[in-house]
């Protein structure tokens, strides 16, 4: 991966003073929604100020526009004009390769991202993350909640098959793949807590909905400062080894074998790609 996705902010596209403020914000990536975050009477509207705000400087931030579906009166009209200026066009509710190409017959060679939030997406996801124009995931817990008619608990039980074969598609094709959202923006420790859970389930990042949820997925999606340094150690012992004829080091009294160190030199690089995020015009959340 060449740049991080820890953080991935929701704006929507008809909110003028949130796409400046957007600029200065902690954000790794931004999703300029002209979906759901648009009301129907605003959608022509959106996408116009939408253009406008893209012909400003978003610094390292990836710029990735929701469209509409191709199924509404706004679909073709949104791919059309986001076709360039833009990182990526994301497709919502894709649900086969089919969704894809439909997107990429009017967009051409502009990178693809996914909205992974129905039934059928859920069991065509290996074949989605396949496509040629797909560049990453993005899952929408919400309208797959909906459509399974589940409960919301704290720890995703009716998420978790969709989750794990997004993540493993995702995986298995070398994509991005980001968690969805959590509703209750003013809940820190209970989005810390989801954070930690896509982290460990090896998401890269979390879509957000508010800039005062940024700090905490930036954190949770970063490596610790402890990770950093058992990887250092990890290579180091590693290469100590295989200087000295073994194949296997052992490191806090647990065995480093090339496989480890592959994770390692991946979490560095993680950790650089990071820092080159960082000092360029990014404010604290809540700030600026
Ligand atoms: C949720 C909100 C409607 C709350 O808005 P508001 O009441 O205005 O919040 P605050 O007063 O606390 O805002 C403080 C300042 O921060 C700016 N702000 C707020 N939200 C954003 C944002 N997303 N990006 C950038 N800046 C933002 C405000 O403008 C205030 O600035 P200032 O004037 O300087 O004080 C609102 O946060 C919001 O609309 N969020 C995004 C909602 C959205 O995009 N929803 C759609 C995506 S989620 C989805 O569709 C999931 C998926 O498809 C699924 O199925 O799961
Ligand atoms: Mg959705």
């Amino acid at each position: 991966m060449s740049r991080p996705y820890r953080s991935v902010l929701y704006i929507p596209g008809s909110n003028a003073r949130a796409l400046e403020k957007a600029r200065g914000l902690a954000a790794d990536a931004i999703i300029f929604d002209l979906e759901d975050a648009v009301a129907p009477a605003e959608k022509p509207a959106a996408r116009d100020t939408l253009r406008a705000a893209l012909g400003q400087d978003y610094g390292p931030r990836a710029r990735i526009v929701r469209i509409n579906g191709l199924d509404t009166e706004w679909g073709r009209d949104d791919a059309a004009v986001f076709a360039t200026g833009a990182d990526a066009v994301l497709v919502p509710k894709a649900s086969s390769p089919a969704d894809l190409d439909a997107v990429a017959a009017i967009t051409g060679d502009t990178p693809l991202w996914a909205m992974m939030e129905t039934a059928a997406g859920m069991l065509n996801a290996a074949a989605i993350a396949a496509h040629p124009r797909l560049a990453g995931m993005v899952m929408g817990t919400n309208d797959l909640a909906k459509e399974l008619g589940s409960r919301n608990r704290p720890d995703r039980l009716a998420m978790q098959t969709g989750l794990g074969l997004c993540v493993l598609a995702a995986k298995a094709h070398g994509k991005v793949i980001v968690d969805g959202v959590f509703n209750a923006f003013k809940d820190e420790d209970g989005l810390r807590a989801e954070c930690e859970q896509g982290r460990d389930m090896g998401f890269d990042g979390k879509t957000l909905i508010h800039p005062a949820q940024l700090e905490i997925a930036n954190a949770a999606f970063a490596p610790s400062e402890a990770e950093i340094d058992l990887s250092r150690r990890q290579i180091e012992a590693y290469e100590a080894a295989i200087a000295e004829g073994k194949a296997v080091a052992v490191v806090d009294g647990r065995i480093v074998e090339n496989l480890h160190v592959d994770t390692a030199r991946k979490t560095l690089a993680r950790a650089e790609a990071i820092a080159a995020m960082g000092g360029q015009g990014q404010t604290a959340p809540g700030q600026g």
